[in-house]
């Protein structure tokens, strides 16, 4: 990918775990509404390569997305509890926005940040707990149906449906990434659930890149590291993407600690295997938290 990439969402989780890990290859556009401190910003991306702007303003992001080859679209309300006119605002209307906008500038490859939340009806009381132990086959691959649990969830499926038209319409590239669970150094402590769907920053960077190098129309894939615990697959991101993840949160405790090779715990604070070069983002910048996601090393 010779021409920029915009990256929406820059200064939040997923976005500095993505910059932590490929931040030194692409020559980045970072849009965010809140200005990035210094130590978020990967060296050489200068003053005039970021934008702060709500994505909801067209003009905005159409001046940053002139010359643009590729767009990391993150920017949005991750809340699960995210009330209807917040997910409306940021999510539905601020994707259809950026989408607009890439398809006008002629960008040819699109990363949309779903969310496993677009599909969390699946999770039923039949299902689950089973649903999230390693000796279980069930598995949500990408072909079924959005099944929503929370209107997070409904917005998330919206953005795949507007990939889905901008794609059939104007021929742009679109990948929708069904994020799990991405938490920093460990999976999720003590939740079988985040266990299944751990995505660490290591592999988040990888999958991202793969995004940017990639050839494809459209797909659904799950952005997941590669759990021995999982109800999702990864085979369609291997088989398209080329994704080969290195991080399973079957090589930490239950409660989050590093099993090495002869079964003993130790604390090792470099296990995702990422280096950090920015500060870490608090766990909700912008809105207020879930009150029951765990929001350790996020
Ligand atoms: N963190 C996770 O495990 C998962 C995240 N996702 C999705 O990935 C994306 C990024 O999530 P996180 O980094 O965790 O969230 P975050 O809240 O840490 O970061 C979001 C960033 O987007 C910016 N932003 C929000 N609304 C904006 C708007 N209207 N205009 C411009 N900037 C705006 C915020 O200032 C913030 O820097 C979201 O779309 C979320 O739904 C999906 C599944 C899991
Ligand atoms: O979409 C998202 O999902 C993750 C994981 O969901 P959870 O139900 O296990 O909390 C969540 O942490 C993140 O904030 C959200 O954007």
């Amino acid at each position: 990918m010779d021409e920029p990439v915009l990256l929406t969402g820059a200064g939040g989780r997923v976005g500095q775990a993505i910059l932590r890990g490929i931040g030194d290859d692409y020559e980045w556009r970072l849009l965010d509404r809140e200005p990035l401190p210094a130590a978020k910003v990967p060296d050489g991306v200068t003053d005039a390569d970021q934008y702060v702007a709500d994505i909801t303003n067209a003009d905005a992001v159409r001046e940053a997305m002139e010359g643009v080859g590729a767009v990391i679209h993150l920017a949005g309300d991750p809340r699960k509890t995210a009330p209807w006119d917040s997910v409306l605002r940021n999510n539905i209307d601020g994707t259809q926005v950026v989408m607009r906008a890439a398809v006008d500038a002629g960008v040819k490859k699109f990363a949309f940040a779903s969310s496993n939340h677009a599909v969390g009806g699946y999770e039923t009381e039949e299902r689950t707990p089973d649903l999230y132990r390693p000796d279980d086959g069930y598995r949500l691959d990408g072909t079924e149906l959005p099944r929503p649990g929370n209107l997070y969830g409904v917005s998330k499926a919206a953005g795949e449906s507007l990939g889905r038209f901008y794609h059939d319409e104007h021929g742009m590239s679109v990948v929708c990434v069904r994020i799990g669970n991405l938490t920093k150094d460990h999976p999720p402590r003590e939740y079988e659930r985040g266990q299944a769907m751990w995505l660490s920053h290591r592999d988040c960077g990888h999958l991202f890149d793969r995004c940017l190098q990639a050839d494809y129309g459209y797909e659904i894939v799950y952005g997941i590291s590669n759990n021995d615990r999982r109800y999702y697959s990864i085979e369609r991101a291997r088989e398209v993407l080329g994704y080969d993840p290195a991080d399973n949160s079957a090589d930490y405790t239950f409660e989050g600690k590093p099993k090495d090779e002869t079964g003993d715990e130790n604390d090792n604070p470099t296990a995702d295997g990422g280096e950090t070069r920015f500060d870490d983002p608090p766990a909700e910048p912008n809105f207020p938290s879930d009150p029951d996601t765990p929001t350790d090393g996020a």
